[in-house]
């Protein structure tokens, strides 16, 4: 797993180390780490342009020193001082020695020709959107030719939540110092952070609160079977979804609970023809979840509607004592009535969409893993908050964001697949957080297997999960999620 971490986090261990190293030497390991990165990405240093804008704090030491260092392999440098009477005085004074020009926002930036640019306005220590000034000047940088780096953080992005309330650096590489910050990887801030790049310092961290699972982590909880097991004994799936009208969600929904590989999937509702003849190695039922017999997990809600007949279905499934996902029309009923949730003993995970997410009484805001972790301590059930870095979060405030997935996946039905999915990760017994983490991940693979072949309809990451689920198991040990880490 990857800690994902908090300025403040990052600050705390960055003292412990500053205290025990001579001055300037995590400046000097984030700078040089830095530069052995823009030197990789040039590829051809000696005569190459570089324009680095330098803010008035540590992170514009950070990009001089890096500049200092670009320089003296033949690169010819400037520095834009956004603050020249606060900018960092040894970093400046290194660069000037390696040979490197300064110069002002409205001097000669060179970011009309530069081949790269590097961020130093401001890192871990920036509030709010940019300034005026360091605005401007990044509008120029990205209209200009130069690779855009940025360094530990893109400017304007905050580093605990990933929000960016005004102009920031769209940065396409971001070399970050010590500690993966979250909003590099979650909300807009994974736009702007472009593939990421860790450079260790030697921090000492705590534990993290936040995590990021790789496909190693995910391969180890999903179960193979094995010699001993039976149909009964590898997880039964239960699924009451769909409708006579809308048979869609339930197929998709059922399909995806099999091809998970559970031991059995059962289907309650009024879409059993359409499931029957979609999915014959399902066992169906066309009356209620307690006629479909005995299963470890319930999906409830992919397209069964809200009337009467479903509100009662949805309240028998709550009030067992097992594992339910609740999904789509089941959040719509849900969040009329809190409390069916609030009640339960049992685990609940809920994965909402952004909308649905809503009608439980808040916005999700900018800040999204504190949103899922709000709704999740509120109701007492993990929440999967569903977009384009999904977040999932437990009651205690365990939270994972998830590394995995592309655009192609807004599409219609993609998430009554999830929900299928994860409730079989539910079904064989893995814990209800992780279920929906390793669900998540799981599901953004297919996604990118299925998109491979082009554009992606929800049944295809259906038909893609045996393939997908058997590259998890032959990836690396260390092959981490698309954060590019
Ligand atoms: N503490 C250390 O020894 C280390 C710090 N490191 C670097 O230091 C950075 C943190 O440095 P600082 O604490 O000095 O803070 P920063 O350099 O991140 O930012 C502080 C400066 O940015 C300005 N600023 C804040 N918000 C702004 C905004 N929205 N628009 C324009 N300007 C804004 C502030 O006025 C202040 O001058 C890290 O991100 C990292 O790059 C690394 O060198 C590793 C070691
Ligand atoms: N821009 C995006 N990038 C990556 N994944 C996305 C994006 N938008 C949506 N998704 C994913 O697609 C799925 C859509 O689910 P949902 O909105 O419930 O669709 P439906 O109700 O039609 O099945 C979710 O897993 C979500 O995380
Ligand atoms: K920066």
């Amino acid at each position: 797993m990857i800690g994902l971490y908090t300025a403040a986090e990052v600050r705390a261990a960055e003292e412990l180390l500053l205290a025990a190293t001579p001055e300037g030497t995590l400046m000097q390991r984030a700078a040089t780490g830095l530069a052995t990165v823009c030197l990789g990405l040039l590829g051809r240093v000696h005569g190459t342009r570089v324009t680095v804008l330098a803010g008035a704090g540590n992170n514009g030491g950070d990009a001089l020193f890096a500049g200092a260092h670009l320089a003296r392999r033949g690169a010819r440098v400037t520095a834009v001082l956004l603050d020249p009477e606060r900018a960092h005085a040894a970093g400046l004074a290194a660069l000037r020695t390696a040979g490197g020009w300064v110069t002002g926002p409205d001097g000669p930036t060179g970011l009309e020709r530069a081949d790269l640019v590097l961020d130093g306005i401001v890192g871990i220590g920036g509030r709010g959107g940019l300034r005026p000034p360091a605005a401007a000047v990044v509008e120029r940088a990205a209209t200009g030719p130069g690779l855009m780096v940025a360094v530990d953080v893109p400017s304007g992005v905050d580093a605990d939540t990933g929000a960016v309330p005004g102009a920031a650096f769209p940065a396409q590489h971001t070399v970050t110092f010590g500690a993966l910050k979250t909003g590099l990887v979650v909300g807009e801030g994974r736009g702007y952070a472009g593939r990421v790049h860790l450079v260790d310092i030697g921090l000492a961290l705590p534990p993290a609160g936040v995590h990021q699972l790789t496909d190693a982590d995910v391969a180890a909880r999903v179960r193979p079977p094995h010699p001993g097991d039976d149909k009964y004994t590898q997880g039964v799936v239960g699924v009451v979804a769909g409708s006579s009208t809308y048979p869609g969600a339930a197929v998709l929904c059922t399909g995806a609970a099999l091809r998970a590989r559970p031991g059995l999937v059962r289907y309650a509702g009024t879409a059993a023809a359409g499931v029957r003849a979609a999915w014959p190695e399902t066992i169906v039922t066309d009356g209620r979840p307690s006629d479909a017999g005995r299963v470890q997990a319930w999906v409830v809600g992919p397209g069964m509607g809200t009337d009467d007949d479903a509100r009662s279905v949805l309240a028998e499934v709550l009030a067992t004592d097992l594992p339910v996902l609740v999904d789509a029309d089941a959040l719509t009923m849900a969040a009329q009535q809190p409390d069916l949730v609030r009640r339960r003993e049992a685990p609940t995970v809920l994965t909402p969409h952004d909308r649905e997410y809503a009608r439980f009484g808040a916005e999700v805001g900018e800040d999204r893993v504190g949103a899922a972790r709000r709704l999740a301590a509120d109701l007492g059930a993990v929440v999967l908050l569903k977009g384009d870095a999904t977040v999932v979060a437990a009651p205690d405030g365990a939270a994972y964001v998830n590394g995995t997935g592309t655009p192609w996946l807004a599409t219609a039905g993609t998430g009554d697949v999830l929900s299928g999915l994860t409730g079989a990760l539910l079904a064989t017994g893995l814990p209800a957080v992780e279920a929906a983490a390793a669900g998540a991940h799981v599901h953004g693979r297919a996604g990118q297997l299925a998109a491979e072949e082009g554009p992606l309809i929800a049944s295809d990451l259906v038909r893609c999960l045996p393939a997908t689920l058997a590259r998890l198991r032959r990836a690396p040990a260390d092959r981490l999620g698309d954060s590019g880490v």
